[in-house]
């Protein structure tokens, strides 16, 4: 019968394949090199123990999280800043602090979760109750001001004014004369992007370089961080290496030439997600995850027509084998996988633990590929939602909380019951994490996606809804990002039924999206930026 016209994404074959991925080797993984990263440890051990100038301290403890290595520190720094927090609780502080010392103060401890007040910024107001404009001289100041004030939550205005008081000051002074080379490269970076928003993987290879620049530096510091980040990445080629022999054997990328083939950028988001050495087995199951999330996405929004993707999601809701031969022929094959692999996962759960999680999996891709037709609905009708009525959807049909779930049962051991039951509502740290997800995405994916046929993005839903230029709606979507951060801030602290580790994921996923498509679309047509990025932390060493 007459074929239907089927769309393209026009997208390019993977910048690496198989065979490249395969031929990765990397000399740091030996003995060698890990005895000698013991010693360092234990040298860096001693100065975060020996060093009795606090300041000094606190400096040692954001280097060392800026170079990827505070990770090995964790117990020790956080019982530095639990003592610093109750001296300030007490009260007898009397050191005299200047602005540089309170906001870098005030930005480790809100990192490590201590609820430190805004109030200790307003001894640097004026009368007015704004802060005094002659701390505009005071670069360093304004630079830890400016990275302090993105650990707000809602509601707090003085740090909401820190924002717009040193980001302006910084603006302006950047092009003064006589500011050190190394103050201006760090004053761009954090313009570009706050550190509480960056992926600490890439943070850690971009810092590495400018701390041996530094006149200053710690020799012992610089070594640990350089040998530190080339066993990490040893560690990280291992597990890229895997995933990649799963994805070669489920031969969906021949299968389904439209879609895209991305397993190397798939394995990129796991990293920023989560980059601990330790915890290879979660990086190598989200890869899964995101190479059949990456598919399907493009079957639903390239290639499939209505009554074949009512089908697939009729299909993904029975969850049973059976429905397959309903299927057209191309869906085949990328229902199996995804059968296949998602039970492999609640399989894994139930060998390690003893608990039976495919109600959670599969409910998670059911609601995913719902919130996919519902696109696919509007698209082809012609509709354009209102934003909210658009972002109602797609924080779901960025697949983020598909992301978050299968995440969460790759590193909770114990799973608890009260997790459980949040996973099953997505709990707002899990709606925080898809809506910056979505937001960032749009703003890197929709000029393509709209070329080549898809549902009114955020942009397009806003434009249309408020008459407001392009640029305008942009802008507008970045503030929708910055307010979801506050949120995501409050989130992180509040007594939550989930560890450490699983927040900080759904946080990383948020960063991650803000990274990849920081200058367009980073995953799709994998721009030069995500391939130097890619490069410098899977697959090149540092010298
Ligand atoms: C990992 C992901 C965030 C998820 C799968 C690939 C993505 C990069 C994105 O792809 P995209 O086509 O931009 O999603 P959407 O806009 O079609 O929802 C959705
Ligand atoms: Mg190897
Ligand atoms: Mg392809
Ligand atoms: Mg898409
Ligand atoms: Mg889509
Ligand atoms: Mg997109």
């Amino acid at each position: 019968e007459q074929q239907p016209l089927r769309r393209s994404g026009n997208y390019q074959p993977p910048t690496w394949d198989f065979c490249y991925v395969e031929s990765l080797s990397n000399q740091y993984s030996g003995k060698r090199y890990i005895n000698r990263c013991l010693v360092l440890k234990e040298q860096v051990k001693m100065m975060l123990d020996e060093e009795v100038d606090l300041l000094i301290q606190l400096e040692l403890i954001d280097d060392l999280q800026r170079l990827g290595i505070a990770y090995h520190f964790q117990n020790k720094i956080q019982s530095i800043l639990s003592g610093v927090y109750k001296e300030n609780h007490l009260g007898n502080t009397s050191r005299e602090k200047d602005l540089y010392a309170t906001a870098l103060e005030f930005r480790l401890l809100r990192q490590h979760g201590f609820d430190v007040s805004q109030e200790v910024f307003n001894c640097f107001k004026n009368e007015k109750g704004n802060f005094k404009a002659n701390l505009c001289e005071d670069i360093k100041g304004m630079l830890h001001l400016y990275e302090a004030s993105f650990l707000l939550v809602e509601s707090e205005s003085t740090l909401e004014m820190a924002r717009e008081f040193s980001s302006e000051c910084l603006k302006n002074v950047l092009n003064h004369e006589g500011i050190s080379e190394e103050l201006i490269l760090l004053m761009q970076h954090s313009l570009e992007l706050p550190l509480h928003w960056r992926v600490q993987r890439l943070e850690a290879r971009w810092f590495i370089d400018m701390y041996e620049k530094r006149a200053n530096r710690n020799p012992t510091l610089l070594d640990l961080a350089k040998m530190d980040f080339n066993l990490v990445q040893a560690t990280h080629q291992d597990d890229l290496q895997y995933a990649s022999r799963w994805w070669q054997s489920t031969c969906l990328a021949e299968n389904l030439a439209f879609a895209r083939d991305r397993l190397v950028e798939n394995f990129f988001w796991t990293v920023g997600v989560i980059f601990d050495p330790q915890q290879g087995y979660c990086r190598r199951m989200s890869t899964r995850v995101n190479a059949l999330v990456t598919t399907i996405d493009d079957v639903y929004d390239v290639y499939g027509t209505l009554d074949e993707l009512e089908l697939f999601t009729a299909a993904v809701e029975r969850w049973d084998l059976g429905v397959i031969d309903q299927l057209p022929s191309y869906l085949k094959l990328c229902y199996f996988a995804l059968y296949n692999s998602i039970n492999e996962m609640a399989y894994d759960v139930m060998k390690e633990q003893g608990v039976q999680v495919i109600s959670y999996l599969k409910n998670s891709w059911t609601d995913l590929c719902k919130a996919y037709l519902q696109e696919a609905k509007w698209y082809h009708s012609g509709y354009v939602p209102t934003l909210q009525e658009y972002l109602d959807n797609a924080w779901i049909s960025i697949s983020a909380p598909v992301i978050l779930v299968h995440a969460y049962f790759f590193v909770s051991n114990p799973i608890t019951n009260e997790g459980l039951e949040c996973l099953d509502r997505y709990h707002n740290i899990i709606r925080c994490s898809a809506m910056i997800l979505r937001l960032a995405d749009d703003l890197g994916t929709s000029t393509d996606e709209l070329q080549r046929g898809d549902v009114p993005k955020s942009i397009q839903c806003y434009m249309n809804e408020s008459g407001a230029a392009e640029e305008e709606a942009r802008e507008h979507i970045r503030f929708l990002i910055s307010e979801t951060w506050k949120q995501m801030n409050r989130e992180r602290v509040a007594d939550s039924p989930f560890s450490q580790t699983f927040i900080g994921m759904a946080m990383n996923l948020g960063r991650m999206a803000q990274c990849m498509y920081q200058y367009g679309d980073g995953h799709g047509s994998s721009n030069s930026h995500t391939k130097d990025r890619i490069r410098a932390l899977l697959l090149d060493p540092v010298g």
